[in-house]
């Protein structure tokens, strides 16, 4: 779809706030034509010797009015409506922006290009907006202040309007130009500006501020900051030096034109061609001129810039790249759901290899399946694929005969649960972090205690001293932080609370004590009972629990077995399992436990 800034931006204000929007335009017109009106008057004001002292009284209460009290007004009436105008829509483009970064392709995000997009069209508020729309207005009011003004000029000096108006032409070219490279220049720096603003965010994160303390790299990094804003600072500032130099060559030859123009009037009211008055009025119409072509060149430009602004907005908005734009075509897919991946690869949008090649499997109802495999091996890759977070480069999806991208996600998700390895940690109270899971069931104690209880959580929550509705957070008023494994309990339990068929663990126990972790594998055997459960873990232990061991290796699936049998084969699996058993046989021949079995059990 063509993008229509100019239409779009009218439709948004008048949808979100009609009344005043209409008035800040109408005003702005209102304030236009008084201009030329006081001029007029002024000019019979002093040409005025002769007439009876009432009129003098009314010309005088006019041009005071037309002059100095309505425009004055007028602008305090703009200001009250424009700050009504921002406050009704913000909120409305704030919701819109958040809206669509919800429904944006997930890989889409993962691309650095686009990072820059939205991290410049979020900050982008209304005000982008209602600038824009206000540049707009204040061009076309210049240009009616203008014509109205050079027409009442034009009435006693024919050639001195269009004098002024042709010496202002370079400096307008120039304010054009200028707008397109300042736009450009503006992309470029995001980037850095974006590196900047990471490094600010290190050095006040709590989180990140403890490590860098303890490591002392908070220097270097103050430095590296300090590197990028002085980068920033100077091509900006070399920019808008090179753009005043520009500038200021085109202003002058605009007052040279308003100079030899005030001389020649001068010199025709001296030799008794003119009018004193027209004189004065004429000197009023100079200024008043000069300082709309002032406004006018400002805005021309001005309009440029935001409009680029505006667009990228806009583009952002109509952005069509979202997950599953039609809905009209989806299936709605039953549980329970046997899954085959059917030679998938993939590659991230900013990655020169694949980090999934060629996978396929099948996933039948009721199995247990463990993936593992080295760092790196694609494990997580694989399961956003599964969730349909991201789309397959290459092969096909299949959930019960159909293509995942012909599935309704929203009905497919229903049925799936999952504990992310990377889990969020959301600043708000324990019943939100576990209700989060299942919305239907937030309100319900028993099942958000049940759901606790599976996953471990419940014991550490009794203590907590406002229990489930306890903020979490310390950096919330009565927030209360918890300890890594706590919060992955936390995170379990949201998992655990969604009533699926399909439940998906990626390395459930990474923050987890030893005792925990057994406890999480028996629970997590008990809930899969029934369900089709995909386990990713590094804890090989854990493996043996499946019915089926998927191998990784650099983006490959390389065996496919039982434990046992996986054992047997001597490969990838073996190589792994065996090196992580060293550690357990050192033990044992160092006087440790002697049981043979301990080492696939220590994790069960
Ligand atoms: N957002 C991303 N953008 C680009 N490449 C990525 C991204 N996420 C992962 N990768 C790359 O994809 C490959 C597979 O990563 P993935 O996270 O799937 O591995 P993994 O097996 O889950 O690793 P780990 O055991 O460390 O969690 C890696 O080479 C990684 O560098």
């Amino acid at each position: 779809m063509k993008r229509r800034p100019l239409v779009w931006v009218f439709k948004f204000f008048f949808a979100s706030s009609s009344l005043p929007f209409v008035w800040m335009s109408l005003s702005g017109l209102v304030q236009a034509g008084l201009a030329a009106v006081s001029l007029l008057l002024l000019r019979d004001l002093v040409d005025g010797r002769g007439q009876s002292s009432s009129t003098l009284v009314w010309l005088s209460v006019g041009y005071l009015l037309s002059a100095l009290v309505l425009p004055n007004a007028i602008n305090i009436l703009i200001q009250m409506f424009r700050e009504a105008v921002v406050r009704r829509s913000q909120q409305d483009l704030t919701w819109k922006l958040m809206q669509k970064s919800a429904r944006i392709r997930m890989d889409r995000l993962e691309d650095s290009n686009y990072q820059d997009v939205v991290s410049a069209v979020t900050k982008a508020d209304s005000s982008v907006m209602i600038n824009y729309w206000q540049c707009v207005q204040e061009v076309i009011l210049s240009v009616l202040r203008i014509v109205s003004v050079g027409a009442v000029l034009t009435s006693f000096y024919w050639g001195i309007p269009l004098v002024v108006f042709a010496s202002v032409l370079p400096e307008l070219w120039m304010r054009l130009r200028f707008a397109k490279l300042q736009h450009r220049m503006h992309l470029d720096q995001s980037a850095v500006e974006r590196r900047a603003t990471y490094f600010a965010e290190l050095l006040t994160n709590r989180e990140s501020l403890k490590e860098l303390r303890t490591s002392a790299v908070e220097k270097f990094l103050f430095g590296k900051w300090w590197a990028q804003k002085d980068s920033y600072d100077r091509k900006d500032l070399a920019f808008d030096r090179k753009r005043q130099s520009y500038f200021g060559a085109g202003h002058l030859l605009f007052l040279t034109a308003i100079t030899i123009s005030m001389y020649f009037m001068v010199k025709w009211v001296m030799g008794g061609q003119t009018s004193v008055g027209a004189l004065t009025s004429a000197i009023f119409a100079l200024n008043t001129i000069m300082g709309s072509m002032g406004s006018l060149l400002y805005n021309v430009g001005q309009v440029q810039h935001q409009q680029l602004l505006v667009e990228t907005t806009i583009g952002f908005l109509q952005d069509t790249d979202v997950e599953q734009p039609d809905m009209s075509d989806l299936q709605d897919v039953e549980a329970p759901f046997d899954i085959r991946f059917e030679g998938v690869s993939f590659k991230y949008p900013d990655s020169d290899s694949y980090a999934l090649q060629d996978v396929t499997f099948t996933i039948s109802h009721g199995e247990r399946l463990a993936l593992v495999g080295a760092n790196g091996s694609g494990k997580s890759t694989l399961i956003r694929l599964l969730l349909g977070l991201s789309r397959p480069t290459a092969g096909c999806i299949y959930v019960n005969g159909v293509p995942l991208d012909n599935c309704s996600l929203a009905k497919y998700r229903e049925h799936v649960t999952v504990a992310f390895q990377d889990f969020a940690q959301y600043h708000r109270t324990v019943r939100e972090n576990i209700g989060f899971g299942h919305l239907p069931s937030l309100p319900v104690q028993p099942l958000l205690e049940q759901a606790a209880e599976q996953s471990g959580a419940a014991e550490f929550i009794s203590r907590l001293p406002q229990g489930y509705d306890q903020q979490l957070g310390a950096a919330y008023h009565n927030g209360v932080d918890l300890s890594g494994g706590q919060w992955q309990k936390t995170a379990m339990a949201r998992a655990y609370l969604r009533p699926a068929t399909l439940l998906v663990m990626d390395e459930p126990t990474a923050s987890l004590d030893p005792l925990a972790e057994v406890e999480v594998y028996r629970q997590f055997s008990e809930l899969a009972e029934g369900k089709t459960a995909l386990l990713v873990s590094h804890r090989l232990g854990s493996a043996t629990l499946a019915d089926r061991i998927l191998v990784l290796k650099q983006g490959k699936l390389v065996e496919v077995g039982n434990h046992q049998g996986l054992l047997r084969e001597s490969g990838e699996y073996a190589k792994l399992f065996t090196s992580q058993a060293q550690w357990y046989r050192q033990d044992e021949e160092q006087g440790g436990v002697q049981d043979e079995h301990r080492v696939a059990d220590v994790h069960l």
